[in-house]
């Protein structure tokens, strides 16, 4: 680990019931940059944002979340990061501030912000209303509030983006830039919506069965293949690109 690392993986595997659906897998995520990571339905993705964020422990290899050890520093590595990963569970018969408010005391965080972060996600409005009676995209929304609230030096985002409208999309775009370039946040992104990504991320991982077969810069994505993201990760899918390359 060094410490221009916000992750880094060595190694990673996982295995449940004998079968290895992440082998040998190896990231590094930069400080201070947004990483986006893709792979089609299956490859990997939340397995290792799980391993990531202490959910699942892994088989075998090294991880490494803001210089601490998955393994042995799991409470301080929850501490300093925000996440969502799969469908986000509320109290649904509370409001959104009631919500992030309950998240702070669980996090033993300051809640000075709660009006402003609500405002970020476009949901200022919603006032007393509970979660029960939130759309889909409001719900979303309220999950990047309570990932990003308590101010996390790593945001890891597993389809964030998943239900919001076009304005949504671009709002959550613009925060996320802001956040990285304002708030010194790392963010660790897996879309299928490849367009998004582009826009936004320095990096891109590509894990394909379990494993990450190509860790480059969007420049590079760009001068490798001048159509764009979707091609270029259609062009790995496909075999057209075939090698392997990482840092
Ligand atoms: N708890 C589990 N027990 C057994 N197999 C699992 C478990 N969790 C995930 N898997 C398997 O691990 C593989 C990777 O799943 P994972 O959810 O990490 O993929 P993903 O890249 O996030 O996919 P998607 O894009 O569809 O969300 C799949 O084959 C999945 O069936």
């Amino acid at each position: 680990m060094n410490n221009i690392s916000a992750v880094k993986v060595e190694n990673l595997t996982k295995t449940f019931d004998g079968h290895e659906v992440i082998k040998n897998c190896n990231m590094n995520v930069r400080k201070g940059t947004i990483y986006g990571f893709l792979g089609a339905n299956g490859a990997g993705k939340t397995t290792v944002f799980k391993m990531l964020s202490g959910l699942l422990t892994p088989t075998m290899g090294k991880a490494q979340v803001l210089g601490m050890d998955v393994n042995s520093d799991r409470g301080e590595i929850l501490r300093n990061i925000g996440t969502i990963i799969e469908t986000p569970i509320f109290y649904e018969h509370l409001s959104a501030s009631e919500n992030l408010e309950i998240h702070l005391a669980y996090m033993n965080a300051n809640n000075s912000e709660i009006d402003s972060v609500l405002t970020k996600v476009g949901l200022n409005n919603t006032g007393k209303q509970p979660v029960s009676k939130f759309s889909l995209g409001m719900r979303q929304r309220l999950a990047i509030a309570r990932a990003l609230i308590h101010k996390p030096k790593l945001l890891i985002l597993d389809e964030p983006i998943n239900g919001l409208d076009p304005m949504g999309i671009r709002e959550m775009r613009e925060l996320f830039l802001d956040l990285v370039k304002n708030e010194n946040m790392t963010i660790l992104i897996s879309s299928h919506i490849l367009s998004e990504i582009e826009h936004i991320a320095d990096t891109i991982g590509v894990i394909v069965n379990g494993t990450v077969i190509r860790e480059v810069s969007l420049t590079e994505v760009k001068a490798e293949c001048p159509t764009g993201l979707e091609d270029y990760f259609l062009d790995i899918m496909t075999g057209r690109i075939g090698n392997v390359k990482t840092y």
